[in-house]
């Protein structure tokens, strides 16, 4: 599927704006943005602090509903439907990488990916079974850790996994390299994009840490609520 297709398998945003606030006390959020991510590409988007970066996130994820425009995730439409199918849509379909995990603490490394594939539920279509993935991430001997137990690295490595145990076709990370030092980083996201190709999941990682794009294969600016391709 190439990325300019008319029916992505991936994530399709057209014409999405969204307005906050209300009365004359608005923000324009988002202003006419078209993305396109196909599956298995690892799309960045940087951008100054208020320029609309999470709102995109919040709106690509079905979090936020678009004051106009259309999104679509592996070709369903993410705005149609009853509240209780789009939620269904968001877990069967979607992944959520956060800053700096946002793992539940009583829970082992390999419980924190239970909880994804219950909520799923899917019929026919099943993830990777979560100790296959943690290995796969590096983190075999340490399936069986809660997260005071592992370093900041790898809490963000078992937040990957479990954005991943439902075999999503789209992935998005918000600052995921948000706690970490360089080094660390650049591991954390070097994993993300290889994880995203090998899996074919389109993904879109918010970052403002510049050094990591070498990592992707397309990178967005987004400046007061504008989209615009940067590399
Ligand atoms: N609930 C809200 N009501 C009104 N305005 C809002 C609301 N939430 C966010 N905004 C405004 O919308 C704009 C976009 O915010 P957003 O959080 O998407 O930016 P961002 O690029 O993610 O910023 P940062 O990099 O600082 O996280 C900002 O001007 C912000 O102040």
């Amino acid at each position: 599927m190439s990325a300019t297709s008319t029916t992505p398998d991936g994530l399709a945003l057209r014409g999405v704006s969204l307005r906050l606030g209300d009365g004359e006390e608005y923000v324009q959020a988002l202003d006419g943005v078209d993305l396109t991510v196909a599956r298995g590409e690892f799309a960045a988007v940087v951008g100054p602090s208020g320029a609309g970066k999470s709102s995109l996130l919040a709106v690509a994820g079905g979090l936020t509903r678009p004051t106009s425009g259309t999104v679509t995730v592996a070709g369903r439409d993410l705005l149609a439907g009853s509240r209780r199918d789009r939620a269904r849509l968001r877990r069967e379909e979607i992944g959520f990488v956060f800053q700096s995990g946002n793992l539940i603490p009583a829970l082992t490394a390999a419980e924190q990916l239970v909880l994804p594939t219950r909520w799923a539920g899917r019929g026919g279509r099943r993830g990777p079974g979560a100790r296959t993935l943690l290995a796969d991430l590096g983190l075999a001997d340490k399936a069986d850790r809660r997260p005071d137990r592992l370093s900041g690295g790898e809490r963000q490595r078992v937040g990957i996994a479990r954005a991943l145990v439902t075999a999503p076709s789209l992935v998005l990370a918000d600052e995921p390299t948000a706690s970490l030092d360089r080094a660390r980083s650049h591991e954390v996201v070097a994993l993300l994009a290889r994880e995203a190709r090998a899996r074919n999941v389109a993904a879109v990682m918010v970052t403002h840490d510049l050094d990591v794009l070498a990592h992707c294969d397309t990178v967005y600016e987004m400046i007061d609520g504008r989209l615009t391709r940067a590399q």
